[in-house]
């Protein structure tokens, strides 16, 4: 038997939707594998009820028959579904890194980032990378059809999960078709400022990066209370505010010794919206992780 702890990750970070992603040091899916004959799938911990164990519909089943690996599959889920924390996509990717354990494929990480990627198409409808690739490589992660760059970025984070969902499939319904230039160039800028802090570990950098124009406004009228919860963690001292992935969870960074009084805001202005959340005090972390063989 193979097991793997895969991280939660966070992707777009504001102004890089479908590129940018950051592996969390918490919460976490933990995947064990064992060789048989076909697939099959067993799931336990936070959501389960909720997640498919149909090889079909699961997203691990999807990561087994791209890598011809039948196996028992048991899933002990920290990340919770339809969270915007990439519930899926640590499934995903710590069966890859699993079953390429347990039948020695061979396959570095970066190659198992678009097996991985094929779990995602199983529930978003595409095969995107920018969750998967940090929860395989770690750290913040430039994922594009040409391959992933990753930064070893550790900067202090605050997700802030409310108790609502918003499917990554619906929440890609509401993405605008077409930008303006000045959105366009606004963006690009916000997100090479962002790329910037991640390289020389500046969280206020970071911040400022976050800005988004084009794909963050849309998803926030998904998610309950986002702009009093949003001005709520900058006045607490957060440096940027965004959504977390497709949502609803809301992704802040801040300093170090912020971190517990922007997570109390964020906390609070969900109540205010009569929405209950809870925040993780995390940081950019490190990719999955395998236990034992
Ligand atoms: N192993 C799995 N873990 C979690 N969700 C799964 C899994 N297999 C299938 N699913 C389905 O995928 C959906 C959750 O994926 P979705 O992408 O919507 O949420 P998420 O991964 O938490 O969010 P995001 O991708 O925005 O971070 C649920 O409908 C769930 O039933
Ligand atoms: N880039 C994807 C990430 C989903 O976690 C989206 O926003 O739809």
């Amino acid at each position: 038997m193979v097991t793997v702890r895969a991280p939660a990750t966070s992707a777009n970070l504001g102004s890089g939707f479908d590129v940018f992603g950051v592996a969390l040091d918490r919460p976490a899916d933990v995947v064990h594998v064992e060789r048989a004959d076909r697939t099959t799938i067993e799931v336990t911990g936070v959501g389960s009820q909720y997640i498919p164990t149909d090889p079909d519909r699961n997203v691990v089943g999807a990561v087994a028959e791209a890598l011809d690996a039948p196996a028992h599959i048991r899933i002990d889920k920290g990340v919770r579904p339809s969270s915007g924390l990439g519930s899926s996509a640590a499934s995903s990717a710590a069966a890859a890194l699993a079953l390429n354990e347990l039948y020695d494929r061979g396959l570095s990480r970066e190659e198992l980032v678009p097996v991985a990627a094929e779990g995602e198409a199983v529930v978003s409808g595409e095969a995107h990378a920018d969750n998967v690739a940090p929860a395989l490589l770690g750290g913040f992660t430039v994922a594009t059809d040409e391959g992933v760059t990753t930064v070893d970025a550790d900067i202090p984070l605050v997700a802030c999960l409310p108790e609502i969902a918003v499917s990554t499939r619906d929440a890609r319904r509401v993405v605008p078709d077409t930008a303006s230039m000045e959105d366009i160039v606004h963006t690009v800028g916000r997100a090479a400022t962002l790329s910037v802090g991640m390289c020389r570990r500046d969280p206020a950098l970071v911040g400022a990066g976050m800005d988004d124009r084009i794909v963050t406004p849309a998803r926030a009228e998904l998610i309950t209370g986002y702009n009093d919860v949003r001005s709520s963690a900058l006045a607490a001292g957060a440096d940027g505010v965004t959504v977390s992935g497709a949502g609803p969870s809301v992704l802040a960074v801040c300093g170090e010794r912020d971190r517990t009084r922007v997570a109390a805001a964020m906390v609070e202005a969900f109540d205010g919206a009569d929405v209950a959340a809870r925040a993780y005090k995390t940081r950019v972390g490190s990719g999955a992780e395998v236990f034992d063989i």
